[in-house]
C-alpha cells in the first residue's frame, strides 16, 4: 500500500478471536544490531523486527563495512569486525529516531573519518541538539547547524577517552541511550549524568543497559541520575529479541474493543519494554481512569487515546509533551483526527490531550478520512476506531511499515475486512 492509497475498515460483526504474534521489538532490534555491529565476531539476532526502521540501521552498518545477512524473515546475522569504516555517502536513516540518535554517538567513537547522519524530511525536523552538545563536551568534532539532522560527525576510532558527560533527556531518552552505548567504546569509563527535566520513559534506558550487558558491557547505576559504563567494548553474542510491546497495544485494544480473545503468544507481564504498562489500563476498558500519565509509555498513547474515545467517561492524558517531537506532533494529530470523527472528541489543553469519550460512537456511520502524517502509530491506532465505527478510512496505510509491516495482514487474519480505496 503506497502513500496514494487508503484503506477502509469494515467493523467486524463480533468479537475478534485468534492468534497473532506481534513482530520483534523495534527498540531492542536496533540496539542489538548496533551492538553486534560494534563487536568483533558473529552475532545471530533472532525474533528480530524487519521493518523500515531496522532496515535503515542494518543498511547503515553495511554502508560502514559490516556484513549483515538475513537468512529468514526474523533473523539478522551480523559479522562485526570491532570497527566501522567511514561510509562513502551520508547514512540515510529515514525517520528512524533510534537509528539516528544511536548512530550519531556510536560513529564518533567507532569510525575514523567523516560520517553524515541524515534522514527524511520528518527526521530533519526532530531535535538532536542536546545530544550534539553533549558529544561536543566529550571532545567530539560534530555539527548539526539546524539542531536536527543532518549531523556531521568527524569520528576518531580509538580516540574516545571516556569521562563525564551531562545530558538533558527531557526531549528524548534516546540521547541517553546513545551516550550509554558509546560509553563502552572509551579508553576509560564513562559517566553519563542526567540533568534538567526527568527523562520520559526511563524504561528505554533500562532496555539499553540490558542489551549492552548481553553484548558484554558493564553498566552500573549508582544513583537515579548517573550511569557508569566500563571501557569494555562489545562481544559478539547470539541474542533473542522479544516481541514488540508497542505493537502489542493495538492487539490488546482490538481485543478490549470487540470483547474478543487474541492470543499474542506472550503474556503482558513478560515484556520488558515500557509500553507493556499500557496493558494495566487497556484491561480496565471501558472504565479507563480520568487521568492517564503517559510519560512512561509514550508510544502507547495513540492506542489509549483512540480506546478512550469509546470509554464510559472522559480521559485526560498528561505527561505527553514530547509526543510533539515524534514522527509527527502526536498531541495535535490525535486531537485533530479524533475531532474529525466527531467535533470535540479530542482537544489539546496545553500539552495535555483530553478525549471526550462517547460509548455511543460504536455502531454509528461517521464517514471520516483519517490523515496519518506519515506516522505509523496514527494509522495503527485509528484503525481501531474503524473496528467500532462504520466508514473510517485510513490514508497512507503503508506508513505502518516503519515498525509493523504486517499490521494490516494481522487484522485481516483476525477476520477484519479491509477495503482498498483510492
Ligand atoms: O529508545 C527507544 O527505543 C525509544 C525511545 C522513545 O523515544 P524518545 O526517547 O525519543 O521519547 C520511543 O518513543 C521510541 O519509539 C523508541
Ligand atoms: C517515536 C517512535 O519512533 P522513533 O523515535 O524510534 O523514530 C515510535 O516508534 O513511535
Amino acid at each position: 500500500m503506497g502513500s496514494d492509497t487508503a484503506v477502509r475498515i469494515i467493523p467486524p460483526q463480533g468479537p475478534l478471536r485468534g492468534r497473532v504474534a506481534p513482530p520483534g521489538s523495534k527498540s531492542i532490534t536496533n540496539r542489538a544490531l548496533l551492538l553486534a555491529g560494534l563487536a568483533a565476531g558473529t552475532s545471530r539476532l533472532t525474533g528480530a523486527l524487519k521493518s523500515d526502521d531496522t532496515r535503515y540501521m542494518a543498511q547503515a552498518l553495511r554502508d560502514m563495512g559490516v556484513a549483515v545477512d538475513e537468512p529468514d524473515d526474523t533473523t539478522f546475522v551480523v559479522h562485526g569486525t570491532g570497527r566501522l569504516n567511514a561510509p562513502a555517502q551520508p547514512l540515510f536513516l529515514g525517520n528512524a529516531g533510534t537509528a539516528t540518535r544511536f548512530l550519531t554517538a556510536a560513529v564518533a567513537a567507532a569510525v575514523d573519518g567523516t560520517v553524515v547522519v541524515d534522514g527524511d524530511a520528518h527526521m530533519r525536523k526532530r531535535p538532536i541538539a542536546p545530544l550534539v552538545a553533549a558529544l561536543k563536551t566529550l571532545g567530539v568534532d560534530i555539527d548539526a547547524p539546524s539542531g536536527c539532522p543532518p549531523v556531521t560527525v568527524r569520528g576518531r576510532a580509538g580516540g574516545f577517552a571516556g569521562g563525564r558527560v551531562e545530558i538533558d533527556g527531557g526531549l528524548s531518552s534516546q540521547y541517553v541511550s546513545a551516550l550509554l552505548m558509546m560509553g563502552a567504546l572509551g579508553s576509560r569509563p564513562t559517566d553519563v549524568v542526567l540533568t534538567g527535566a526527568d527523562i520520559g520513559a526511563k524504561g528505554y534506558v533500562d532496555l539499553t543497559t540490558a542489551a549492552m550487558a548481553a553484548f558484554g558491557a558493564a553498566v552500573s547505576h549508582p544513583s537515579d541520575t548517573v550511569w557508569t559504563v566500563a571501557a569494555t567494548g562489545y562481544q559478539a553474542t547470539d541474542f533473542a529479541v522479544e516481541p514488540d510491546a508497542s505493537a502489542a497495544t493495538y492487539l490488546w485494544a482490538a481485543e478490549a474493543l470487540t470483547g474478543g480473545a487474541i492470543d499474542l503468544g506472550t503474556p503482558a507481564d513478560a515484556f520488558t519494554q515500557p509500553d507493556a504498562r499500557a496493558w494495566d489500563f487497556i484491561r480496565l476498558f471501558p472504565h479507563l481512569p480520568a487521568i492517564i500519565d503517559g510519560s512512561q509509555m509514550q508510544d502507547a498513547i495513540p492506542t489509549l487515546a483512540v480506546l478512550a474515545a469509546f470509554n464510559t467517561t472522559p480521559v485526560r492524558f498528561t505527561g505527553i509533551a514530547n509526543l510533539r517531537v515524534k514522527e509527527c506532533d502526536r498531541v495535535a494529530a490525535l486531537a485533530t483526527e479524533l475531532s474529525r470523527i466527531r467535533p470535540g472528541l479530542g482537544v489539546e489543553e496545553g500539552d495535555d490531550l483530553l478525549v471526550a469519550s462517547d460509548p455511543g460512537l460504536a455502531g454509528q456511520s461517521l464517514p471520516t478520512r483519517i490523515e496519518t502524517y506519515a506516522d505509523h502509530r496514527i494509522a495503527m491506532s485509528f484503525a481501531l476506531a474503524g473496528l467500532k465505527i462504520r466508514d473510517i478510512t485510513i490514508l497512507d496505510p503503508g506508513c505502518v511499515a516503519k515498525t509493523y509491516p504486517g499490521y494490516w495482514r494481522a487484522l485481516a487474519s483476525l477476520g477484519v475486512e479491509l477495503r482498498d480505496e483510492a
